[in-house]
């Protein structure tokens, strides 16, 4: 199975060619800085929950070149014996930082540094993002859901329709991060201790030729009962054979509740809570499922339909309206061949692609009063706003747009993940990162959590942050400069 498979090739070839270089150039163990962010949030959301640490904690302790790795690249490439060798005898002795799973996370500030030798951290550019990019839009897209399910029972069934197995695996991983209860597949269960649930389908219904005889065989096999109800007709057909059953087998089983998965769900739910209210199944759930999402999900709420727990598949792990989070991986700061580390930057003619050099550190500041947030503060790593009795905000681009804070807490978001290669911070369990990020989502005022057209969340640089920023464009401009009007030559 694809997570049992070591991961070390698992990256871009182009990473590999890189190292190779700085291998033969005597660069390879230059220090180095990177970090991942990504430039703006997904679904229109006001915010993300940051996900995909666990499976970046697992990859990085099991990075190593087996001999087949390194036969392989002997027969695929032309690289010297020499770099084989060190690709052999590689290991991950760098720093990881990063946000915490169920963390929000904002656009445009680091998420997960890595710092080390310029090889190792060039390798793990593929993976962490891969990993990052995938868990952190499903459990974007869960939170979403969650928001829109309010406090009922969700469970997460996507298994069929994501994009193949580890998506599903790690995608329903990231659902119960961003809120999900449960799971239907049995694996993610067994390898993350998520809760399984699930009901039955209308093959079984259609194994039996009637509602009735599947009902009455399901339940003299389990004690639990959900049942289908709608594989012929709800209301005629489904609901009163489950009402049959139910009475007829009394305490023998534990009558659940119905599932419906198609039609008009507020009339029909409707119309089946009182089938089951009359005929004394007060308490009998119903459920629903059939392509729903947040927007399915608080149109049926707002209809009154009387849903009482959610099945979401194919809209959550394939995180239906938008493919990728986009995520990227900058390098921030080099060791040059003097030994001195020099910030760095990616210029674009879009003021807002172009990175912020400078190895940082992200503050998530709030009012010391409510616990609110008052916005994220993007700092160069050797500042520390808790020394200070206020700091002044402003936005980056819009420097107009600015506020003085005080009375604040100020909490790093890159916690130490990874030092000198050792695992150095403990994974919390699944259903402590997903209370924490409940926790996270209830420190955030309103107008950033709305699912619609949300506020911007501030994401603010320091004064100092920003003015390294402008000291690097400025150098920069001025090489380009040079070598346009052929200055160097002189
Ligand atoms: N009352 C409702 N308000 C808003 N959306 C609804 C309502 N009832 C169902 N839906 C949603 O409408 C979408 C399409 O339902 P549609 O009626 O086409 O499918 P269906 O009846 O289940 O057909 P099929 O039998 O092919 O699955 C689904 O995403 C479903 O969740
Ligand atoms: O709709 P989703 O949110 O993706 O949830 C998963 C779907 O998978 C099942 O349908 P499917 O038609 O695959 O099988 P079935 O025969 O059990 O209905 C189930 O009935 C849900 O509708
Ligand atoms: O258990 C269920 O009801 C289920 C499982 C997977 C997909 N759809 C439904």
């Amino acid at each position: 199975m694809s997570d049992e498979t070591n991961l070390t090739l698992h990256t871009d070839f182009y990473e590999i060619n890189m190292m190779a270089t700085y291998f033969e150039k005597n660069m390879e163990n230059r220090h180095a800085v990177f970090e991942v962010f990504f430039r703006n949030l997904p679904f229109g959301n006001g915010y993300a929950v940051y996900a995909g640490l666990e499976h970046i904690i697992k990859y990085i302790n099991e990075l190593n070149f087996t001999d087949e790795d390194i036969d392989y690249l002997r027969e695929v490439t032309d690289y010297p014996e020499s770099f084989l060798e060190y690709l052999r005898n590689f290991k991950f002795k760098g720093d990881i930082r990063s946000a915490l799973e169920g963390d929000l996370v904002f656009n445009n500030e680091p998420i997960l540094q890595v710092e080390g030798t310029l090889a190792e951290c060039q390798l793990v550019e593929t993976a962490i993002l891969n990993m990052i990019n995938y868990q952190t839009l499903i459990a974007t897209k869960a939170s979403r859901i969650r928001v829109a399910v309010g406090d009922d029972p969700l469970m997460e069934f996507g298994s069929r329709r994501a994009q193949e197995v580890s998506a599903a695996l790690w995608g329903t991983r990231a659902a119960v991060i961003g809120g999900f209860d449960s799971t239907s597949n049995v694996l993610a269960g067994k390898m993350f201790g998520i809760p399984i649930s699930g009901t039955h389908a209308h093959s079984m219904v259609e194994a039996f030729g009637n509602d009735y005889d599947a009902f009455k065989a399901y339940a003299s096999t389990h004690h639990d009962c959900v049942f289908l109800v709608d594989t012929y007709d709800t209301l005629r057909s489904g609901v009163p054979s489950a009402i049959k059953v139910a009475d007829e087998m009394g305490d023998k089983i534990n009558f659940q509740g119905v599932r419906i998965d198609s039609g008009d769900m507020a009339y029909m739910s409707k119309r089946v809570r009182e089938l089951l209210d009359q005929a004394g199944y007060p308490d009998a759930k119903i459920y629903a499922s059939n392509d729903l999402d947040e927007n399915t999900i608080a149109s049926l709420k707002m209809q009154h339909a009387k849903i009482d727990i959610w099945g979401v598949g194919t809209k959550v792990i394939t995180a239906f309206d938008q493919p990728a989070l986009g995520a990227v991986y900058k390098m921030v700061s080099c060791e040059d061949e003097n030994g001195q580390m020099i910030d760095t930057i990616k210029i674009s003619s879009n003021a807002e692609k172009v990175s912020t050099p400078g190895k940082k550190q992200v503050w998530r500041i709030t009012d010391k009063e409510d616990g609110k947030s008052e916005g994220d503060y993007v700092t160069l790593h050797d500042e520390d706003p808790r020394k200070e009795d206020s700091i002044f905000m402003f936005h980056p681009q819009y420097t107009y747009i600015n506020k003085t804070v005080s009375n604040f807490d100020a909490r790093p978001l890159l916690q130490d993940i990874f030092v000198g290669g050792e695992q150095v911070y403990k994974q919390p369990t699944l259903k402590e990162i997903q209370a924490y990020a409940k926790s996270a989502l209830a420190s955030l005022w309103p107008e950033y959590k709305r699912e619609l057209n949300p506020e911007d969340y501030p994401v603010d640089l320091s004064q100092k942050c920003w003015d390294n920023k402008k000291k690097i464009i400025e150098k920069v401009h001025s090489y380009v400069q040079k070598i346009k009007y052929g200055s160097e030559k002189n």
